[in-house]
């Protein structure tokens, strides 16, 4: 016990003897080995690829508690807030005034040149309709559908419901009738006669009474003493052109070009009132078909004309003001108009720099006033009519259905309608752009893009918290809306009658538009009502819900988002909300894997050049490798000019050239080759910046690709009329994607070929042309020469 006390009592004298060097040096040792371990922490992180690769063997994908969703909200009533298309009569679609009055709704219309002369107006209860057959025939060809024309048409009107409305149709040989008479105003008759024109002309390029006819209207428009629309008191006009295709293989050619002279004339001497698209026949195939068509198409809108409708939007005089002759080139190319903004997701054709930025609007909050007061328990609308996201979205042309779905008419249904040439989707898969709907069901995304157009508009959430339309009215809703919109292309220049007929049954849905699809609860329920219309599906998602995915109904083509190769270079770029959005956008991959033969699997790559594009060729040939998809398209980002983008650090010089974009799919191919995963380069559209790579065991037959698809036999699958061979434990399944591989990829659309359909008449913006021969092919070289790593 003594002794204890002593050496406690030694111990202490010590301490207080050498207390302060005790103290000093622990402090130093402390100091080294918390060094030692920061440098050793460092030297790890640094030493880690910065492009991690991703383990390669297929996984049970466990789903994490906090990925599965939690839907806090329920239906809403069966009535939707319908943006912009109360008036369609297209479908029977449940429409409902707005609930809320909302601020003035800023439209992005491109304001008119004044016309001088109104619009006539037609009242139904005392005015009838005259329609007026003009024709021009040489060998007799036109004369005899002209006559039968004015016959079924006479038939038409005396036995329709508005028959009380028109006057038997009269025919006039345009070589025999004094063109003053009736082109230079419409004819004099009873104030309650109103006049409707129907021009049937063939073309010739030699010098006929033709040229005569169409140098008169040239003179009228041109002269001094008239009005520049002296003709704008018709209710109407619509022309057709017969031509030969074996002569004039196409427009460029000459293919029907008197009728698309006489039509243009028309437009400028009635002041653009061009009630359904001209109309065009090749005599020796089509012509019996298109005219008939083209008639229904004409006679539809003498019922908008008798029922007091006037022409429809798109068509001036009363509707939206959609066309400009003098800016034809322009509408369609984003130089001009309303909707010159290519502000698509899927709109990848021109680099554009436009001014008109969208509104610049908080979207975190939708009023300013009441930042005190107490958060209601309540679901709100994720996008309230009241909100400036609404006003937004809507300057930026899209409809808002319900309170969280979008739809707008993309740039490329435009330009097919007129026969200008569809998306790549067309080259890639078959998907002609003007059958083609694109739309969303949830505006709201987890994401902030840097490249996406609209990261300043659309409303951002990690997890629902809004009130939820129903999927019906959605789709009633937006496949209202675009029919509308459609149907406002009617007066357009260059518009092709066929087109805008076929058109009006949408065959394909593009979920891609903005936000993330698959946040919509019901997403399987919409995407079930879209297959039972037999419309089928792409959809793209983020890969940031993972649960979703997983109980995903098969689609046509399910698309994952890949900005990146690395989880760094996808924060950057992606700027996601989720804190653990890597191990979210892994577990998406690996899904995707599971279900690569379930459906149609595709990555969609989207280069920016000082973002995602340099040394990451390894680590996306690590995300192929993991997931196997069928399919990668790779793409340049499109540079939207907006402040948004511009805050985000991303210029023109973000933009890659396509034969950058090319050198990198070249690479991308040789490292998955070396890896021994046999995907090849199976077709391109340089109009689109786009390429497309596929799992040749998959997607090739004979050596030849065959990356289209078979929409009448998806929907066969889907319906079971036809037996799919997805078998699991020795029973048939399901289908797969090889159950559904179209035709061969055409010629024209193969890597090489640069993929635009020669039936279509290409259209460069001005001081843009056509490359001369090896020019891409030596960009191609030095642009991989660049890229060398
Ligand atoms: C000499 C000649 C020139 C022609 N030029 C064109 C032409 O430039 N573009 C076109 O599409 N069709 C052209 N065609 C085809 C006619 O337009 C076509 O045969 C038309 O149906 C003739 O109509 P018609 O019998 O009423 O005169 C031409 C035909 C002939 C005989
Ligand atoms: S797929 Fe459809 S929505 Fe997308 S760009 Fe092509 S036509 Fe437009």
């Amino acid at each position: 016990m003594l002794v204890v006390a002593n050496s406690v009592i030694e111990i202490l004298l010590i301490w207080h003897q050498h207390r302060l060097p005790i103290l000093l040096s622990a402090l130093v040792v402390a100091t080294i080995a918390r060094l030692a371990i920061y440098t050793r922490q460092r030297r790890a992180k640094t030493s880690a690829s910065p492009v991690p690769s991703s383990p390669i063997e297929k996984k049970a994908v466990e789903l994490k508690p906090e990925w599965l969703p939690e839907y806090t909200t329920t239906l809403s009533p069966p009535q939707l807030n319908t943006d912009n298309h109360s008036e369609d009569d297209t479908n029977a679609v449940v429409l409902v005034a707005r609930a809320k009055k909302g601020p003035k709704t800023v439209k992005g219309r491109k304001i008119q040149k004044k016309i001088s002369t109104p619009a006539p107006t037609f009242d139904h209860k005392t005015d009838k309709i005259q329609a007026l057959v003009f024709f021009q025939s040489l060998s007799g060809t036109t004369e005899r559908y002209a006559a039968q024309f004015t016959k079924v048409l006479g038939e038409w009107t005396a036995g329709c419901e508005q028959s009380s409305s028109f006057l038997e149709p009269q025919t006039h040989d345009i070589s025999y009738i004094e063109h003053d008479d009736y082109f230079i105003s419409p004819p004099k008759a009873g104030v309650n006669i109103k006049y409707f024109y129907i021009i049937l002309v063939p073309t010739y390029n030699i010098d006929t009474v033709l040229d005569i006819f169409i140098e008169s209207l040239q003179e009228t428009h041109n002269d001094f003493r008239i009005d520049t629309a002296p003709l704008s008191g018709l209710l109407g006009y619509s022309v057709f052109g017969f031509g030969d295709k074996e002569g004039w293989p196409t427009e460029e050619e000459g293919f029907c070009s008197q009728a698309r002279e006489v039509d243009k004339w028309m437009a400028r001497l009635t002041a653009r009132k061009r009630a359904y698209p001209l109309g065009m026949a090749d005599v020796k195939t089509e012509a019996e078909e298109r005219l008939q068509e083209w008639r229904i198409g004409v006679q539809e809108a003498l019922i908008e004309l008798a029922e007091g409708r006037g022409l429809g939007e798109g068509v001036l005089g009363s509707g939206d003001p959609a066309e400009s002759d003098e800016d034809d080139v322009e509408d369609v190319e984003g130089g001009s108009g309303e909707d010159t903004r290519v502000d698509d997701v899927e709109d990848l054709g021109t680099m554009v720099t436009s001014s008109s930025a969208p509104i610049p609007v908080d979207f975190t909050s939708y009023k300013k006033s009441t930042p005190k007061s107490k958060p209601t328990a309540a679901p709100k609308e994720m996008v309230p009519t009241t909100s400036p996201t609404h006003a937004a979205l809507t300057k930026q042309g899209y409809s808002i259905i319900g309170s969280h779905s979008g739809v707008k008419i993309c740039r490329w249904t435009k330009s097919a309608l007129r026969g200008r040439g569809s998306c790549y989707k067309y080259s890639f898969y078959g998907i002609a752009s003007h059958l083609c709907m694109e739309a969303t069901p949830s505006l709201s995304c987890s994401n902030k893009c840097v490249f996406c157009w609209r990261h300043g508009t659309n409303p951002v959430g990690t997890t629902w918290r809004w009130i939820t339309d129903a999927p019906e009215l959605i789709f009633d809703g937006i496949t209202a809306a675009h029919y509308k919109k459609i149907k406002m292309m009617k007066g357009v220049p260059g518009v092709r009658a066929e087109r805008f007929s076929e058109a009006m049954r949408i065959r394909h849905c593009a979920l891609s538009l903005v936000g993330e699809p698959i946040f919509y609860p019901h997403i399987n329920e919409l995407l079930e009502i879209m297959h039972k219309n037999r419309i089928s599906t792409f959809l793209v998602c983020n890969a940031q819900h993972p649960a979703q995915l997983a109980s995903l109904v098969p689609v046509t083509q399910l698309y994952v988002s890949i900005d990146a190769s690395n989880k760094d270079s996808l924060r950057k770029i992606d700027r996601p909300l989720h804190r653990d959005f890597w191990e979210r956008f892994c577990a998406c991959l690996d899904i995707l894997r599971n279900r690569r033969f379930e459906q149609r699997t595709v990555f969609r790559l989207t280069l920016v050049k000082g973002f995602n594009m340099a040394e990451e060729v390894r680590g996306y040939a690590d995300l192929v490798e993991r997931a196997l998809p069928g399919f990668v398209e790779v793409k340049g980002v499109t540079y939207c000019g907006t402040s948004a983008a511009g805050s985000a650090g991303l210029t023109m010089q973000n933009v890659p050239f396509y034969e950058e974009v090319a050198a990198f799919v070249t690479q991308l191919e040789h490292e998955l080759r070396a890896r021994g995963l046999d995907y090849g380069i199976a077709a391109e559209h340089a109009h689109s910046c786009c390429i497309l790579l596929a799992d040749r065991t998959r997607f090739q037959r004979e050596g030849r690709w065959a990356t289209r698809i078979d929409f009448e036999r998806f929907f066969d699958l889907y319906e079971g009329k036809v037996r799919g061979s997805r078998v699991e434990d020795g029973n048939v399944v399901g289908w797969r994607p090889e159950d559904y591989v179209g035709q061969d990829t055409p010629e024209w659309a193969l890597w090489g070929n640069g993929g635009f359909d020669p039936r279509d008449a290409r259209v460069y913006r001005k001081g843009k042309g056509p490359r001369k021969d090896g020019e891409v092919e030596e960009k191609r070289k030095r642009a991989a020469l660049a890229l060398e790593f």
